[in-house]
This record gives structure tokens, sequence and C-alpha cells, in this order.
């Protein structure tokens, strides 16, 4: 059988559903990409927080889905929104890349402690971390996909770039690396580094069992699953500098999570555990309520007043 796959046109993208459509055929599957254009990708002139929607690089796709038209979705986990339509249901994660964030640039002899560094960003979060843990560097806008943003640092629009690791890796710039961000301190955004694959809820239940036995990462899921109950919790989208990290050792969940101002003054963060898989989501819950009740709220409605 042919599985149609609906992805975005970047060259990220493309690499991650390529991926994806290899795993399928190991499978045994057929395969076939469908790349379409999404308004995150069309609207580049805004930074995300500004267009303000949720689900900007993955709504057209799960349309597709809905209209019957493609059978999978295939999404970057950070991309996807903390709640999806009844209709849809997330299959699989891919099992994680690297988690953190890194700096880029063409100089091999940058340095991030250097006064007066401009980095260029477009998320919130990196914006606000940057703040916090490196006050004497600038930040500068970062729209547009990993090749708009390569060409934006060899103009010299910033002196380094930071992105997250997975992307870096998938489309081969390691070399440009300079520093890699510890994610202690500069924890990811929920999802980063797992590729998240979604279909209609009503698609032939045997058929998702075969699918998600070829794509699915367990370990990564359970995370996953932690990291999207806080940030459901936390009711934030991408615009919301929030992040969430969460790992499996033997059995064991651990979840960091938090949540920091525009201008990185204020910073909650929260860790616990749990013993078991079975309480990822709970989990999630749990940190996000810990943390909003530590502060967390006051951040949000400071974060809401300042956007208008
Ligand atoms: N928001 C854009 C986006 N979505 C996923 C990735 C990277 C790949 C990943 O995290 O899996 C990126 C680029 C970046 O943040 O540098």
């Amino acid at each position: 059988m042919k599985i149609r796959l609906a992805t975005r046109a970047s060259r990220l993208a493309l690499w991650q559903t390529e991926h994806v459509a290899a795993l399928l055929q190991k499978a045994g599957f057929e395969t076939e990409i469908v790349p379409m254009q999404t308004t995150g990708d069309a609207v580049q002139d805004r930074s995300l927080a500004k267009i303000g929607s949720k689900g900007v690089f993955t709504e057209e796709l799960e349309n597709s889905l809905l209209r019957g038209e493609t059978h999978l979705a295939v999404h970057s986990a950070k991309d996807v929104q903390s709640s999806i339509p009844r209709e849809l249901e997330l299959l699989a994660f891919l099992e994680r890349e690297q988690v953190n964030d890194v700096v880029l640039s063409f100089d091999e002899q940058f340095s991030l402690d250097k006064p007066g560094i401009v980095l260029g960003t477009s998320s919130t979060r990196r914006k606000a971390q940057l703040r916090r843990f490196y006050p004497h560097a600038e930040t500068a806008e970062a729209r547009g996909n990993l090749q708009t943003r390569l060409r934006k640092l060899e103009e010299g629009q910033f002196d380094a770039l930071v992105l997250a690791y997975a992307g870096v890796h998938r489309m081969g710039y390691e070399h440009l690396v300079r520093h890699t961000l510890p994610a202690t301190q500069f924890v990811p955004a929920t999802g980063q580094g797992s590729i998240a694959v979604e279909c209609a809820a009503d698609l032939d239940a045997n058929l998702k069992t075969r699918l998600k036995a070829a794509l699915d990462h367990p370990a990564t899921h359970t995370c996953l699953l932690a990291e999207r109950a806080f940030l459901h919790t936390m009711e934030g989208g991408c615009s919301i500098p929030s992040f969430a990290l969460a790992t499996l050792e033997n059995g064991h969940l651990r979840l960091h999570g938090g949540l920091i101002s525009l201008s990185g003054e204020e910073y909650v963060e929260e860790i616990q555990t749990a013993d078991s898989p079975a309480e990822a989501h709970a989990l999630g819950v749990a940190v996000a309520d810990a943390v909003l009740g530590c502060g967390g709220r006051e951040i949000l409605a400071s974060i809401r007043e300042q956007r208008g």
C-alpha cells in the first residue's frame, strides 16, 4: 500500500519526511511525499509571536489529513500545537536527536563572551534566555527557513545564529557550530529534536498499528507526552517563552519545565520525577501547575500585557 506523506516544502521538512519514508519502506510500505506551503512559510517578514495564530506550520498539513488526501503528516514535534483537533491523532514520535541549542558562526574565533555581539534568533524563548544568561549580547530577528537564516548570517546581519542542533545536524551545518548551549540552562522548547507523525483518528486501526510499529520510539514518545502535557497546561504556544525537557532513564521519567519573562529577569523552573512512563501526562501537568503557582502566572500575565 502506498502511504501519502504531507510535509512542508522546506529542505529540513523534506529531509525529515524522507527519513520517515525510509523507515516506512523498510517496513514494506510504498510512500509518496506531498509537499505543501504553510502560513509559517508564506509569512516571512513578521516574527511568529506576531503572526500569533496556533499551528502556523501545521494547519495546511492537518487539513490535507482531514480531507483524506494524505495518510500521515510529518512535523517537527516542536511546531505541533499543544492541543490538536479531535479528528486527528499524534501517532508516533521518532527517536529524538540531541536536544541542545547551538550557536553557529562563520568566524572560527567566535566567542559568546565578546562584548557587543549580535545573535540572530526569532524565538522568544531563546531571546529571553540569552538576555538572562548572556546579558551583554544583543539579539536580532532571524525568521525564515534554515537556509534563509544562514544567508542572513553570511550577509553579516548578525555575528552568530542560535538554532536547534537537530536541524543543524540534519542539514549538515555542524562545521559552523562554535558553541553548544547546555540544556540545563538553555532548556529547549517542548518537542525539540523529535519528529512527530500525525494521522486522522479514523484511519484504519490495523494500518495505524503497523505504521506506529515502523516509526514510533517509545521512550521519546513518553518524554513528548510529559512535555506536551506541560505545554498544554501552561496554555502557551510557541510564542510564550516556556521550556520543557523530559528524559527517561531506567524507567525513571524526569521533567524540567519552566517559564521566563521576555526581559529574562523573571525565571521560574521546576524539576519533578515519576517512577513510571504511565505517569508522563500527570507529570507534565504537575510541573506546569508548580511553575504557574510559583510565579509563572504573573509572568504570563505580564507577557500578555506587553503584547497588548
Ligand atoms: N521553529 C522552527 C524549527 N522547528 C524545528 C526546528 C529544528 C528541528 C527540531 O527541533 O527538531 C526548527 C529550527 C530551529 O529551532 O532552529
